[in-house]
């Protein structure tokens, strides 16, 4: 019943006139006891036409209207906006109560929140399950990383004071899990996204559990379980169309008739053939938020992680790095996509394709600005918005064996990169020869051996119609920002680049106008991104314009 509302009235002095009116209205459940003099407190769930006729009756009966409307106003509230909580966030029960205070902050605000595992748990269960491959099940209960595991999230439900029940199915469950594992001597990647979807299970039962003892009505949610429906690539699944309107009715359906602060494991899915848990690829969580943020058509989404926002590059880099105010979708995607650990490479599709801002901010520090991210912002004077570094990458020269002139030679190199089932990250071309990077998330999702023996499988592939030189340790530094401007920002970067006596192996600008990437090796590679912040963060921006032909930068679309 979508239009459903829930009331709550005192009824101080009802009188006959009140009562019948109100059973000739279609009520979806009669007041128990029935309405009559005198009659104390009753909950209905009304169509919206039936609302207004109890208003109506409501005043006839000199009903307690400020309880009826306090209630009325509650459930006509809208779920306004998603924020998600990045593990760093919720690392501890003292960070738990920090972000509860944060969110109750907003009392304008009805958010969904999405929270990560707690702190490194990810990584820790990873390597707990490593562990348990080999080292046999009697020795299970000693894996250091579960003992971590399970110290850090009973002392936090101890500090919280919420009860212990919440997780304790969940802790044993693991246990088990890393049993099973020890026996069967190998960890499929089925059997490692069921393993780390252990974190967020745990940490929103938990939080979950707090809001509630504090007052603020929270209801926990597994994203499996809502509608977060994936291809069945485990490890790194991407997201269903189907998703958005199941999330949608089970979101919306529970808070039409009982609101209450939905907490949703981020990061996890459910494989649509498989029916098995399934995981975004790290840092999922992000696009867990924007997902629901689509799928309710929310105002504003909120990432909350442990900066200030995105920054002008790595701070592990280069500590001097700083915030960058705006971006644009397209921005944000490409330093994503490109590296920047700070948002979840597929994050930017669902907000760019609902067109919905995206806030980064930091909930160590929720009074700075933090980034926002929208589909455009003033490029006027934009040059460089930030410097993002992947590292270790590996780079394939391709020439042709056969003469200039023959075509079909592209076609071939890309077919076997797709028959293989390798995506490809930059590409730079000429009529006989490609020189491309591999994308090393979609390799690192697999086995080291079967890594090496893809690698050779490629090269004897290609080598059937080109030579081919596989080079290895490589990094691209990808500079995002105003291509409009690219003769500036080349200009500049090669001058950088010279001083420090380092060749550029390959650069490309891609379709996206927001990208240049520069191939070098990966031993040069972080003093290039220090360099350049340097020459184009800290140096005074008119500096750099006054070679710049006036009128150059446009603004965005
Ligand atoms: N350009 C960048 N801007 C901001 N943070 C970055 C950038 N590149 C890398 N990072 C790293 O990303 C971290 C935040 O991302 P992540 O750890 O996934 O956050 P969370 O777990 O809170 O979602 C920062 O602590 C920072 O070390
Ligand atoms: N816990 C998962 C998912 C995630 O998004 O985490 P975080 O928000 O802490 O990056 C991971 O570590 O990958």
């Amino acid at each position: 019943m979508a239009n459903a509302l829930q009331f709550s009235a005192t009824v101080q002095a009802a009188s006959p006139v009140f009562s019948k009116r109100m059973h000739c209205q279609s009520l979806r459940h009669r007041p128990s006891p029935p309405l009559n003099y005198n009659l104390v407190a009753t909950s209905l769930v009304l169509s919206k036409r039936s609302r207004r006729a109890f208003k109506v009756s409501c005043e006839a009966a000199s009903v307690d209207l400020l309880e009826t409307n306090k209630i009325d106003n509650e459930a006509e509230k809208k779920i306004t906006c998603v924020m998600k909580f990045g593990g760093s966030s919720v690392a501890s029960a003292e960070r738990m109560r920090e972000v509860a205070e944060l969110i109750l902050s907003f009392p304008n605000e009805s958010p969904v929140i999405v929270l990560s595992a707690m702190g490194k748990t990810t990584n820790k269960l990873l390597l707990a399950g490593e562990k348990a491959v080999s080292c046999g099940v009697t020795n299970v209960d000693s894996i250091e990383e579960l003992s971590f595991i399970k110290e850090l999230h009973n002392r936090t439900v101890k500090e919280l004071e919420v009860d212990e029940s919440v997780i304790a199915k969940h802790l044993e469950e693991l246990e088990q899990l890393l049993k099973g594992i020890a026996m069967m001597k190998e960890l499929t990647p089925r059997t490692r996204d069921y393993l780390v979807s252990f974190g967020e299970c745990m940490s929103t039962r938990i939080f979950a559990a707090y809001m509630n003892k504090i007052g603020a009505k929270a209801r926990q949610y597994d994203a499996f379980e809502i509608g977060f429906i994936t291809t069945d690539d485990f490890t790194n699944a991407d997201i269903l169309e189907a998703t958005y309107p199941a999330v949608a009715k089970s979101l919306h359906g529970d808070w039409i008739s009982d609101p209450a602060i939905p907490i949703v494991t981020g990061f996890l899915g459910k494989g649509w053939r498989s029916c098995a848990i399934t995981t975004l690829g790290r840092g999922g969580s992000d696009l867990t938020a924007t997902t629901i943020g689509k799928a309710l058509g929310l105002s504003e989404i909120q990432v909350w992680k442990d900066v200030d926002g995105v920054l002008t590059c790595d701070p592990n880099i280069y500590p001097h790095a700083e915030p960058v105010p705006y971006l644009t979708f397209d921005e944000a995607a490409e330093l994503a996509y490109f590296g920047a650990q700070v948002l979840h490479p597929q994050s930017m599709r669902p907000a760019r394709e609902a067109d919905i801002p995206v806030r980064v901010k930091n909930s160590y520090n929720p009074n700075a600005p933090g980034t926002l991210i929208t589909r455009a912002r003033d490029m006027s004077k934009a040059v460089l918005t930030s410097i993002v570094l992947k590292r270790n990458v590996t780079m394939l020269d391709i020439a042709s064996t056969r003469m200039l002139g023959q075509f079909g030679f592209l076609a071939k190199v890309f077919s076997t990169f797709e028959d293989l089932g390798i995506s490809v990250d930059v590409v730079a071309t000429s009529e006989v020869s490609i020189s491309l990077t591999l994308d090393p998330s979609k390799l690192w999702s697999r086995e080291l051996i079967q890594q090496a023996s893809e690698l050779d499988h490629v090269v004897e592939e290609l080598e059937k119609i080109a030579v081919v030189n596989l080079l290895q340790r490589r990094s691209i530094i990808s500079l995002i920002g105003n291509v409009q401007r690219s003769s500036l920002i080349l200009e500049k970067a090669f001058h950088v680049l010279r001083t420090l006596g380092v060749n550029v192996q390959m650069i490309s600008q891609g379709a996206s106008k927001v990208n240049i990437s520069l191939i070098v090796n990966d031993d040069e590679a972080e003093q290039c991104v220090k360099s350049l912040h340097k020459a184009f963060f800290e140096t005074d921006i008119s500096e750099l314009e006054w070679e710049c032909v006036s009128g150059n930068g446009s603004a965005s679309t």
